[in-house]
């Protein structure tokens, strides 16, 4: 029914900004729509290409009356600023083109990155192979350390938000769960995530950091490798309880750097996880780029280098 009123009231945007082109601001009819990429819990992802210029997008499609009737307004435009504050700086982020309403839903007009979500291609390879993993670990390292030097969270880190760009980049994504710290506060105070990649720090005092993305940074590694997800019970309890008493283990063949880095994220105290120190401390994001498990990786030429063949690991 939802899924019907919604894009009822997309057919109805897109006869009403039509009537508007007169005016000449960017509307939706200056788009041609293609295939839903991805239904957020209050959007829906389209294909679109401006057909001014022929460029495709990724457009975010938000209708206003559930926004309005779940109050999430406020939530809509905290991931705007989020993606605004982002800008354009790292090739790693999705970046927010243009932003524009009509009479029923607003539009967020991003990159579009056509080779979709990380998570289908470990779950159709199984899992990455090493070399692609690494790629793909010190690409998130160099999106996170621009992130958090902007000082926004991500706070919802997990493979479905790691989209794969037309060169096979990673470019991370569904900044709606995003937060930007105000006035040098370290520490956020809501509860969000998902259950596999969630520090403890979240569950015990409800408090999410930029170390808590690292947190989800060592279960994404861990997944890349083995297939699996670190911390998995059998229900999301479970699961939780794992987490807190760091109970996990890694399958036969993993490889020893892999491990390492990955015990030096999963540190119960945030403060202490790699990356989570300040620019002097043993545990900047300078000391998480020389970690042994990144020697091979070429740090200037990240992104320009060609992807490595994406081919399954363990
Ligand atoms: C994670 C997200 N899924 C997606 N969000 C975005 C995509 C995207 C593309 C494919 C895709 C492309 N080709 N094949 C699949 C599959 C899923 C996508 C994109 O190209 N550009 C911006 C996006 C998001 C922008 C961000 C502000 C929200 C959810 C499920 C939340 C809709």
């Amino acid at each position: 029914q939802q899924t019907k009123e919604r894009s009822k009231s997309r057919k109805r945007s897109r006869e009403a900004s039509r009537a508007r082109s007169a005016n000449g601001r960017l509307g939706a009819q200056e788009f041609t729509f293609g295939d839903t990429l991805g239904e957020g819990s209050y959007s829906t992802v389209m294909r679109a290409r401006y057909i001014r210029t022929g460029q495709e997008y990724a457009i975010k499609i938000l209708d206003k009356n559930h926004l309005i009737r779940k109050d999430k307004m406020l939530v809509a435009l905290a991931e705007k600023n989020v993606l605004v504050k982002l800008g354009a700086g790292h090739p790693g982020i999705i970046h927010l083109h243009w932003t524009f309403q009509d009479e029923w839903s607003l539009f967020f007009v991003l990159d579009l990155a056509s080779n979709g979500e990380m998570q289908s291609r470990i779950s159709r390879l199984g899992s990455l192979s090493l070399t692609s993993s690494r790629y793909y670990a010190a690409q998130i390292v160099d999106a996170l350390e621009y992130m958090h030097g902007k000082d926004v969270i991500h706070r919802d880190l997990k493979p479905e938000n790691l989209l794969l760009d037309d060169q096979f980049r990673i470019k991370i994504t569904d900044f709606g769960t995003g937060k930007i710290l105000e006035n040098g506060a370290d520490r956020a105070k809501t509860f969000v995530g998902t259950a596999q990649y969630v520090a403890p720090e979240l569950l015990e005092s409800n408090e999410t950091s930029k170390s808590s993305d690292l947190w989800a940074f060592g279960c994404i590694i861990y997944q890349m490798i083995s297939g699996r997800f670190a911390f998995q019970g059998l229900s999301e309890y479970l699961t939780w309880q794992k987490i807190k008493s760091l109970d996990y283990t890694f399958p036969d063949g993993f490889d020893e750097d892999a491990k390492d880095l990955i015990r030096r994220l999963f540190v119960h105290d945030p403060t202490q996880r790699l990356g989570a120190g300040g620019p002097d401390s043993a545990h900047s994001y300078a000391a998480l780029r020389a970690h042994p498990f990144f020697a091979s990786v070429s740090w200037e030429t990240l992104w320009t280098d060609p992807a490595p063949l994406l081919e399954a690991g363990l």
